[in-house]
């Protein structure tokens, strides 16, 4: 048989969106940044599987000079996949902010963010409470922390309703207890999405941990970029349905037939068995696996990356501003 040899790379898709930053993003950082004041601690989420890619410079801007935890959501569908090496590099790149990594099921991992917020409050002495914002980019697992938070800390039910989707949380809720002594409330938050995403890979990552509704993005493609990671973490992954395969159609129409995901008519639903392919991946039965890269210089390389995509963006914003400015003096000339 002859050896399967993975794709070595993705194509660039010029013509995949690259945003999706809504109005109630906007709002809400405006609202975070006007009770920065009230706030002493912020608990920043990032997806463990992508630590970069889920990095939003927003927050860095509009939530400037407070203190910050970084937690590494949902580790656990990352398991296995960072070394200790890896992991320090991590922390590296957040000094002197500490940094976190979080399985909400893990009593342990919560308990430790836990002290860390009462290490915080007790340092403030605030009579009346502290209070602590959690912020993060859409669907990260910030409202299952402030759940997992709160049930550990003061043995209470959940507070924030959850959700697979992302946008689950639209507005800046009401502050939540999560420990009696000291006093400390949480205030959970809307995710927020980077204005623009620097390249249609990125935003590949972002739509395959969830990031992004799976209605933004033709979900062949999206299965296409997992069937492409798949290759390059284990072609074997997926042994129950199909041989290692590069092809995404003929893995989706195997896969959709096998599992009974068919139209009127019997042939395949390629879009619902890419639906279905992509929600197995994310509950972490296809493999746990980073998607960004992990090493010391790698948050370095990735601002300078941020930058130049941000000053393209801007360029390409004047130039079709003034391509629009230009059309219409001609209409008034031709008008007048
Ligand atoms: N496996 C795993 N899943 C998690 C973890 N944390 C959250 N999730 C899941 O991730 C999904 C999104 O979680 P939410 O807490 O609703 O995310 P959010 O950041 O509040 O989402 P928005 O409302 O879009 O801002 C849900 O399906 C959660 O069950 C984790 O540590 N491990």
């Amino acid at each position: 048989m002859a050896v399967f040899i993975p794709r070595p790379n993705f194509p660039q898709l010029d013509s995949l969106v690259r945003s999706y930053f809504l109005g109630h993003h906007q709002a809400a950082l405006t609202e975070m940044s006007q009770m920065l004041s009230t706030v002493e601690l912020i608990i920043e989420c990032r997806d463990h599987r992508v630590p970069l890619s889920s990095r939003n410079p927003l927050f860095e801007k509009a939530l400037a000079g407070r203190e910050r935890l970084m937690v590494y959501t949902k580790k656990d569908l990352a398991q296995g996949t960072l070394n200790k090496i890896q992991k320090n590099a991590i922390t590296k790149w957040h000094s002197p902010n500490k940094v976190m990594f979080s399985d909400v099921n893990n009593f342990l991992d919560v308990k430790k963010i836990l002290s860390y917020a009462r290490k915080t409050a007790k340092q403030v002495d605030n009579l009346t409470g502290s209070r602590m914002l959690i912020v993060g980019m859409p669907n990260v697992g910030k409202s299952s922390l402030l759940n997992a938070l709160r049930r550990v800390g003061v043995q209470r039910k959940k507070a924030a309703i959850t959700g697979g989707q992302p946008g689950v949380t639209r507005k800046i809720a009401t502050s939540v207890k999560v420990s009696e002594d000291p006093l400390i409330y949480l205030i959970d938050s809307p995710g927020v999405f980077v204005p623009y995403v620097p390249n249609s890979e990125t935003m590949l990552k972002l739509a395959l941990v969830g990031c992004v509704k799976d209605t933004i993005i033709p979900p062949v493609t999206v299965a296409d970029y997992l069937l492409y990671r798949m290759n390059l973490h284990d072609p074997t992954i997926y042994k129950k349905y199909h041989e290692p395969t590069n092809n995404i159609l003929d893995f989706l129409a195997k896969v959709g037939k096998e599992t009974g995901r068919l139209m009127k008519g019997g042939e395949p639903d390629l879009e619902a068995t890419a639906l279905w392919i992509v929600g197995r991946w994310r509950n972490g039965l296809l493999g746990r696996f980073m998607l960004d890269p992990v090493d010391k210089d790698a948050y370095q390389r990735w601002l300078e990356e941020e930058e130049s995509a941000g000053k393209s963006n801007t360029r390409l914003k004047k130039e079709a501003k003034a391509e629009r400015l230009e059309a219409q003096r001609a209409r008034n000339v031709a008008m007048a």
